[in-house]
This record gives C-alpha cells, structure tokens and sequence, in this order.
C-alpha cells in the first residue's frame, strides 16, 4: 500500500455561483447560497474567500435534466423515490434535475424561481431578491405537497446541537483511527479474502464508511509471467474514523483509504412532521400532569418525572407507555433517579417478551433497552444518567428544565457528544411557555437529576 502523495490539488466548486450543500434539521440536504471565490484545496492548506451576497435575478444554477415519458414516469419511476425529486414540463413529460437542481428544498416564500426548458433540456434557477451569505435558497414546490414540512423554529423544542460539527476539512482535522490492511497481489484471492473478514466478525459497523478494497495503481512493469501470490501478512495503516461530510472532506480521506459520502450523520434528527410534533406535544402534557401529581404527593422525593411513549411512527416498539418517578427517598437509595427507574421498567418489560430471534435482531441492536424510544424527562438527566442512557440506545431525549451544573446533555457536560462514545442520540429542550402554570419549578441547581 502507497503513503500519502508528497503534493496534490484538487478544486471543489459546485455550480458557477459556488452555492454548497448542507444537511437541515427536519429537511435532509439544502442548497445554501455563500458565494465563495474558487478555493484550491491542497493537502496541507485551503483557503476561502469572503462570503457574499447573491443580488436578485441572478441565475445561481443551470441544471440539464434527465426526461422521463409520461408512460416511462406513471409505470416506473413514480413508484421510487424520483418521485420527490421530479419536475413536471408542460408536454407531459417529467424532468429529473442533475447536478445542485434536484436539492433545493420548498417555501412558502421561496427565493429562487425555476424554469423548465425542455428544448435546451436544462432548468434554470434565478434568485427572486437579494439573498444574504448562507440563506438557504428554496423554491416553491406548489399547493400539493407529499410532506408534512415544520420549520425547525416552529417545534416546540430546541434541538442541542453536539457540537460534532466540524467537517474535517483540512488534512490536520481528520481524525485517525489504526486499521489492519492486507496486500492482495493476486486479485483472485478478493473474494476469499472478503468472505473471511465477514465470518471472522471482523467486518464491523465501525468501519461501513470504509470501501474494503484499495487499488494499486498499475505497475509499469509487469512481471514478466503471472505467479500466483498470496495475501501478506496485516501491516497497520492510519485510516479516517469517520464517514466524510462534504466533497472537500471525501478528498482528503480518500489519500488515507477511500472512504464514502455520507453528508447526514445517523443519529441526526430525523425530518419532522405536524403529526410527530402533536405526538411529542401529547407526550410532554402527560409528562406535566404526572409532574404536577408528583408535585402535589412529594413525600420528600424529588419532583422529577421521566416517561417513554409509545413511538411515532412505528408503535409496534413498545407494549405501553412508562412513567417513572425519581423515588431516591422512599427506596433510600442515591441511583434511583427518574431516568435510572424507567430504563430498568422497561428493561423489564422488554426482557418479558419473547427474544429477539435471528442475526438481524442482532445486527440492528433491538435487545439494547431503550433502541428506537424516545424519552421525555422533566428536568435534564444527570451524567450518569445520561451515560445510562446512551449505553441503553436510547433515540431522542427532550427535557424541559435545563440543569447547567449537574446535566449530562448540554448543561455541565454533553455525553452523547463525547469523542469515542459508541452511540450518539438527539437532545431536545422544549420552549417554555410563559403563561405556562404546570412548567415544572427549577430544582436546586447542585442536584444531579
Ligand atoms: C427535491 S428533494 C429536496 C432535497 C432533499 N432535502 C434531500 O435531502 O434530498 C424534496 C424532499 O425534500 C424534503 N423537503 C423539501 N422541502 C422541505 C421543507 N420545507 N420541509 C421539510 N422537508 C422538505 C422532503 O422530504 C421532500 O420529499
């Protein structure tokens, strides 16, 4: 296997108007429209300009397009997910944007107008007004939408953010991890090769953002005639921990190994819908009324309450709802907070119902506790509650009371943004209403929750 290449340069540039890609909570990729003067990456340095403002009626993207009959389109591509991506023409015919024009998100508002030119089989994209540096560019996609869209400021939450953000885009940011890397001189042994990694169990999740194979480049001089040759022994080699996020990233992992794409990151939010909104709504009202109960009986426990709903969408995932209350006091025992108390009911639950059966149970991780739940707890769980959390897999956390001493999820610390943590999960913390008489009182701010 090859090092790195002592020099290189490679030149991203996206579209003339050099708008870029971003992953938007609740929408998956936008367009954004930062005007940047072309950078020349170069494995030890990149360097951008100044952003800018887009003026109005500027052409931000010319896109050609793919055209699908009308019968093509009703008995095939309709039924795939080109149906989100696709344009109508004026002569029946359906359009299928390359390049940036299949990525703009809609508005009620939108800031680019399009136009389908079926002849020059292109769309045009014009900016309707002056659009500041990162605005994202939307245009309007018409009255009958497919999706539910909620605008992230119109949740009832505030998502945390990790602080996982950095995009590893220059060559000292990518982080490294020791791999194990074989050469296989003679292409014929690949396969076997692979087959062993996979019933070795060496073929792990942890390295999916990894491609297994890595070519040579040709040798100038090939030997003379063909001996077969078998795989050497492993040798260690530096290898990108993670997936890459944008272009400029792929570039500089792939000098390490080839690696893939991967702009939305797993534990990502998921694209709300007014439905799940009024699913969480229900779920943090039962939460305040269980609270206000806990209120009114205290017997010297601490008022704090954690519950699990049924999920949305898939209610399969869980036989009832579970409430627990943090009952430190009464069992005269310090770990039995609230969040602690529901993992281990539904622990219990869990562990009543018939097993997981099969590799994929396995592979997906449904015997882990709390794997696909989502919990909604009135005051920020603690650190170790929030480890608890994490090592039971649990999907999404809400809370209403932040604890910036003692919390775990964003207020002392943030777990689940931890390097080398072997699952992440997203944070939200619901808008307090003013007028809001159940909101649950502010706890001594030394408590761990
Ligand atoms: C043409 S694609 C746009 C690019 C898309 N966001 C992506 O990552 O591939 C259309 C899809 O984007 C999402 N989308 C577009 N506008 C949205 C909005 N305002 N709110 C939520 N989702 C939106 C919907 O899932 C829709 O099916």
């Amino acid at each position: 296997m090859t090092g790195l290449p002592s020099t290189a340069t490679t030149t991203w540039v996206l579209n003339p108007t050099r708008c870029h890609l971003k992953t938007i909570q609740g929408k998956g990729r936008g367009v954004f429209g930062t005007i940047r003067s072309q950078f020349t990456l170069t494995y030890s340095s990149s360097s951008f300009s100044a952003t800018q403002t887009i003026p109005a009626r500027t052409v931000i993207e010319t896109s050609p397009v793919l055209l699908f009959s009308k019968q093509e389109y009703d008995d095939h591509g309709r039924h795939t997910l080109l149906d989100h991506y696709t344009f109508n023409s004026r002569d029946g015919r359906m359009a299928l944007a390359l390049g940036l024009g299949s990525l703009f998100n809609h508005a009620e508002n939108p800031n680019v107008s399009f136009s389908v030119d079926i002849v020059q089989e292109r769309i045009v994209y014009t900016s309707t007004r002056a659009i500041q540096p990162d605005e994202e560019l939307c245009i309007f996609y018409g009255h009958q939408l497919w999706f539910d869209p909620v605008d992230e400021d119109d949740l009832p939450f505030t998502w945390k953010k990790l602080g996982l953000d950095k995009e590893e885009e220059q060559l000292d940011d990518v982080e490294l991890v020791q791999g194990w890397v074989v050469d296989i001189p003679d292409p014929t042994y690949i396969a076997t090769m692979l087959k062993w990694l996979k019933q070795a169990g060496l073929d792990k999740d942890a390295l999916s953002h990894l491609k297994r194979i890595r070519r040579q480049a040709a040798s100038l001089h090939p030997p003379p005639r063909y001996v077969p040759r078998p795989p050497t022994s492993p040798t260690g080699l530096p290898i990108p921990r993670y997936p890459a996020r944008t272009p400029t990233s792929l570039a500089l992992k792939n000098t390490y190994w080839p690696t893939v794409l991967c702009p939305r990151r797993k534990w990502e939010p998921e694209p709300w819908t007014t439905a799940r909104v009024r699913w969480a709504s229900a779920a943090v009202h039962r939460l305040k009324r269980a609270h206000t109960d806990a209120a009114i009986a205290q017997n010297g426990e601490l008022p704090v309450v954690a519950h699990v709903p049924i999920p949305h969408p898939d209610p399969t995932q869980l036989s009832r709802p579970f409430f627990a209350y943090d009952t430190r006091t009464s069992a005269n025992h310090p770990l039995r907070h609230a969040a602690l108390d529901v993992i281990r009911q539904i622990a219990d639950d869990r562990a009543a119902q018939p097993p997981p059966s099969g590799d994929e149970a396995v592979k997906n991780g449904v015997q882990y506790l709390l794997t696909g739940l989502s919990l909604f707890i009135t005051h920020e769980p603690c650190v170790m509650c929030t480890m608890a959390l994490l090592h039971s897999r649990v999907k999404e956390v809400f809370y209403l009371v932040p604890m910036p001493r003692t919390g775990g999820c964003g207020g002392l610390t943030c777990i689940p943004s931890l390097k080398g943590v072997n699952h992440r999960f997203s944070i939200g913390v619901w808008k307090e209403d003013p007028g809001d008489s159940d909101w649950p009182d502010p706890l001594d701010p030394t408590i761990d929750v």
